[in-house]
């Protein structure tokens, strides 16, 4: 369920019926979403239940063999794949990642390294940056080009439980400072829950759709999921009220800025303990994968390689 202020949004981009079969199998069928201006959409479902593939084609890296997809003409689309091609062996720095697929004024590059937090890893080696630092210069090299559609495939892999609200806070405040619409993949129910519109749960197909609390209490999705999971997502999502600051700091709902958090913040009094980074009463991040660049990636990209895990 959309609030009123998205439902009268523009569509970015629009979903029906869409189907995509490879090697005579039909990896998603029946694909049904759109996503507006100023909307986060996220993406929920078990592995392989074709969130990637929804989201390739959505941004038209994939072409859909049944249904329609309708795209913003002139759309520009930021894309973070969940897996990206970079040869780990030769000298990267943020600035040079940045670049890669096409020039980028000084000014907007800085910018998208200041709006992200980290404007002082401009000459870093990629290889040397922390899991939560590389997924914001990710974001970075993203949002730079003023996106209208932001595609972020599980941009949380690699980034520890304080950092993961961090950089899902990052992701809302581009949402709100830009206008951008923002289509989201994750498997991290407790923590997307607090800055998503619209969940919608795939498994091949759209099994139940609608806000993080509607979602949560749906049949389809307890059937999916399980109860715990359900439990957790609907007391994470009204209990998420702090930032965790780039920095370590806490930033509480009423401004305040402390070292640490305070016992009765959101994501410590719900029962489960989140020693050791992540954690995830669904599935787990995949740290250290292989990856690819997809979507918009030139030659250089496609190198193989391997991130460091
Ligand atoms: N190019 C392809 N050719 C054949 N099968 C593919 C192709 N791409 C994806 N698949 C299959 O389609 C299914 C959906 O894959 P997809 O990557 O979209 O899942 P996902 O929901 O993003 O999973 P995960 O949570 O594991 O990332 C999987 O079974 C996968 O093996």
């Amino acid at each position: 369920m959309l609030s009123p202020v998205h439902e009268q949004a523009q569509a970015l981009v629009s979903l029906s019926n869409v189907g995509i079969l490879r090697d005579g199998r039909w990896l998603v069928r029946g694909i049904d979403f759109s996503v507006r201006r100023g909307e986060i959409v996220t993406l929920i479902g078990p592995n392989g239940s074709g969130k990637s593939t929804s989201a390739k084609a959505a941004i038209g890296v994939l072409k859909p063999d049944e249904g329609r997809i309708e795209r913003l003409a002139g759309l520009k689309v930021g894309y973070v794949p969940q897996k990206l091609s970079i040869d780990w062996t030769l000298p990267l720095t943020v600035r040079r990642l940045m670049t890669l697929t096409g020039p980028l004024a000084e000014r907007e590059l800085m910018a998208a390294l200041e709006a992200v937090g980290i404007p002082h890893l401009a000459r870093s080696e990629v290889q040397h940056l922390s899991g939560g630092e590389f997924q914001r210069a990710l974001l970075a090299r993203a949002v730079a080009r003023k996106p209208d559609l932001l595609v972020l495939d599980e941009p949380v892999q690699g980034v520890d439980f304080g950092g993961e609200i961090a950089l899902y806070d990052l992701i809302k405040s581009i949402r709100n400072s830009t206008g951008c619409g923002i289509l989201l993949i994750s498997h991290d129910l407790h923590v997307v829950m607090a800055a998503t519109d619209t969940v919608i749960c795939l498994n091949g197909h759209v099994c139940c759709r609608g806000t993080p609390q509607a979602v949560s209490q749906s049949a389809e999705y307890v059937r999916l999921f399980g109860s715990r999971a359900a439990a957790s997502l609907a007391i994470y999502s009204h209990h998420h009220d702090h930032a965790h600051l780039p920095d370590g700091r806490v930033q509480h709902a009423d401004g305040t800025i402390t070292d640490h958090c305070h016992s009765d913040d959101g994501h410590h009094d719900h029962g489960h303990h989140h020693e050791g980074g992540h954690h995830d009463d669904v599935s787990d991040h995949r740290h250290g994968s292989d990856e690819e660049l997809t979507g918009r990636a030139s030659p250089r990209d496609k190198a193989e390689g391997e991130r460091h895990a």
